[in-house]
């Protein structure tokens, strides 16, 4: 059982005005703002290529925008790293699950890189991994790798998610158990910001498609 008490109190907006991404020389998007508030949830689509990794790398601090400015609470997350950093935990396509740490071991290890209490036991429970909680991540399978990671995020608390297709390789009892996992950190005044081509229960989610903020194509080469 994961709880679901206020535990965020931030009324502080999360925010990206006017951003602009390029990407080995070459415009992904352009002018993306939105504003996130505690408890809100922002839905990323877009075709393949349009930018929706970079958008989450961006918010994570993990790339600078060639335009505009990501903001918490009015700063610039790059004001203080060290404090955006702190507040966040970002899911990519790479699970990060260390081979030869079990899985119990494994998100011990994540709670301590944080610094933060650890809520082992409960985070395994909620992702159906209590009875794997001994077994080496070598062993796992794609979906237990997945729910492993997914588990890092009940492990130990961070306001914002930032979750990268975090449904891919899951079952469905899985999918549901992430949309329960979502639905309860929002609930404390988390919030979540989710790229994804499959369906995922997110009630009151905000959409934002990145198809309409693709640069123009190039104009056709004459010869
Ligand atoms: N490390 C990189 N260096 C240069 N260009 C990159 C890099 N990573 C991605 N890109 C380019 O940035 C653009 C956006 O890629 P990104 O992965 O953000 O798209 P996406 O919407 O997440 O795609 P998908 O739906 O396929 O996962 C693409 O044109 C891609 O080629």
């Amino acid at each position: 059982m994961i709880r679901s008490k206020a535990r965020f109190r931030d009324m502080a907006l999360f925010e990206a005005r006017n951003l602009d991404c390029r990407r080995g020389g070459r415009d992904v998007f352009a002018g993306l703002s939105f504003s996130l508030p505690a408890g809100g949830a922002l839905l990323l689509t877009g075709a393949n290529g349009t930018g929706k990794s970079s958008l989450l790398r961006l918010l994570a601090g993990l790339l600078r925008p060639v335009g505009g400015a990501i903001l918490w609470d009015g700063q610039p997350i790059d004001a203080e790293p060290g404090d955006h950093a702190a507040r966040l935990h970002y899911l990519g396509h790479l699970d990060a699950v260390k081979p030869v740490l079990s899985a119990k071991e494994n998100l011990r290890f994540w709670a301590a890189l944080r610094g933060r209490a650890a809520s082992i036991e409960p985070a395994l429970d909620h992702f159906a991994l209590s009875a794997l909680a001994d077994i080496p991540g070598r062993l796992l399978s794609a979906g237990q790798h997945r729910r492993l990671a997914l588990a890092r995020l009940l492990a130990s608390p961070a306001e914002l998610w930032l979750l990268d297709e975090p449904s891919v390789g899951l079952d469905h009892a899985s999918v549901g158990k992430l949309a329960e996992a979502i639905a309860k950190h929002r609930a404390g005044g988390g919030r979540v910001v989710v790229a994804t081509h499959m369906a995922l229960d997110m009630p009151g989610a905000e959409p934002l498609s990145l198809d309409a903020l693709a640069p123009p194509p190039l104009p056709e080469m004459v010869w």
